[in-house]
């Protein structure tokens, strides 16, 4: 394996990682639906007195840079159709502590979220029941979209409860659904979600990827894997595979505490130990963001961190 750095955003404290991954979000929503950050633009685009400028591609097979400044790729921008095309924003989540960062995040900026223009899907499930504090949907949903306020609400595809006992089915219904919702008429090879957040774990687990399950790491047809025996947390649980996150517009993980220093440390400085966040690093080269607090980065000597520059807003720290 390669070394391929990513780029690491650092900061203080868990706000600062909200704030700055809610911009991040927000930033992602923006330019998959207007293809721009600037919000005279994307006014106009809105009322219908601009025409959204859009790649030569279709928006689902759109190769963005992480933080594309809204001119498109190498300048080939053209007029859209009259035609008015419905855009959606495909954003997968997983559980954890990134439930509570895009709560603390994303519900204090809902004036600048099209909520009803987001598909949101799991890049993990614990299966058990939604009731139980271990599901992500039922974190996800009483956590954050319980508390969005009004009536719009995103389209939000969880799996299906009564298939907690059977991982397989689970991950093959899960699958199908992904299918379904992605390739439509078309046959696409995998999914292209337009952003996957995930977390990870002092285990090293992301998603529902753990260290040592090399077969699932190695996995390279399916999109979606059941997961037997996790060797922590709930057992059974199914989760995306390697080539789906891999695919995604933008990768970007959150990781924050002091119990992660270690495995961030070997994460950043032994890629050749093959973590499945490496796989990641490596096979999404350049789409990769990672916010990280400086308690999780307290054991890694040999990176290079940046600032966060807010996109969306004024830093509101500065
Ligand atoms: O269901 C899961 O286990 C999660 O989706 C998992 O991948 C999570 O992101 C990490 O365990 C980090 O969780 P924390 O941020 O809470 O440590």
């Amino acid at each position: 394996m390669t070394t391929t750095v990513p780029l690491i955003y650092s900061f203080p404290e868990f706000l600062g990682v909200a704030e700055a991954v809610a911009d991040h979000v927000i930033s992602a929503q923006n330019m998959t639906l207007y293809n721009t950050l600037d919000h005279a633009q994307i006014e106009l685009i809105k009322q219908d007195k601009l025409s959204r400028p859009s790649l030569l591609n279709s928006s689902s097979a759109l190769s963005l840079s992480g933080n594309g400044n809204g001119n498109g790729v190498n300048g080939k921008v053209k007029k859209e159709k009259k035609k008015k095309v419905d855009i959606r924003f495909k954003i997968a989540i997983s559980g954890g502590s990134l439930i509570k960062i895009l709560k603390e995040g994303l519900l204090s900026r809902q004036d600048e979220i099209e909520w009803d223009k987001w598909d949101v899907y799991f890049a993990d499930e614990r299966l058990v029941p939604f009731e139980s504090d271990d599901s992500n949907y039922g974190q996800a949903k009483r956590e954050l979209f319980d508390n969005i306020s009004g009536d719009i609400k995103p389209n939000i595809y969880h799996i299906d409860e009564a298939l907690i006992d059977d991982p397989q089915e689970c991950a093959d219904v899960y699958e199908k659904l992904l299918i379904r919702n992605f390739a439509k008429k078309d046959s696409v090879k995998l999914p292209m979600f337009d952003l996957l957040l995930l977390g990870c774990a002092p285990d090293g687990h992301i998603a529902s990827l753990f260290p040592k399950y090399g077969e699932q790491l190695r996995e390279k047809l399916a999109w979606c894997l059941p997961v037997l025996n996790a060797p922590s947390g709930p057992e059974n649980r199914i989760t995306l595979s390697i080539p789906v996150i891999c695919h995604a517009h933008r990768v970007t993980f959150v990781v924050e505490g002091l119990t992660k220093a270690p495995i961030m440390r070997t994460i950043m400085e032994r890629p050749e130990k093959g973590l499945p966040s490496s796989i990641v690093n490596e096979g999404a080269a350049g789409r990769v963001t990672w916010f990280v607090d400086d308690d999780a980065l307290n054991d890694c000597y040999d990176i290079t961190k940046k600032k966060y520059k807010f996109l969306s807003i004024n830093d509101p720290n500065s």
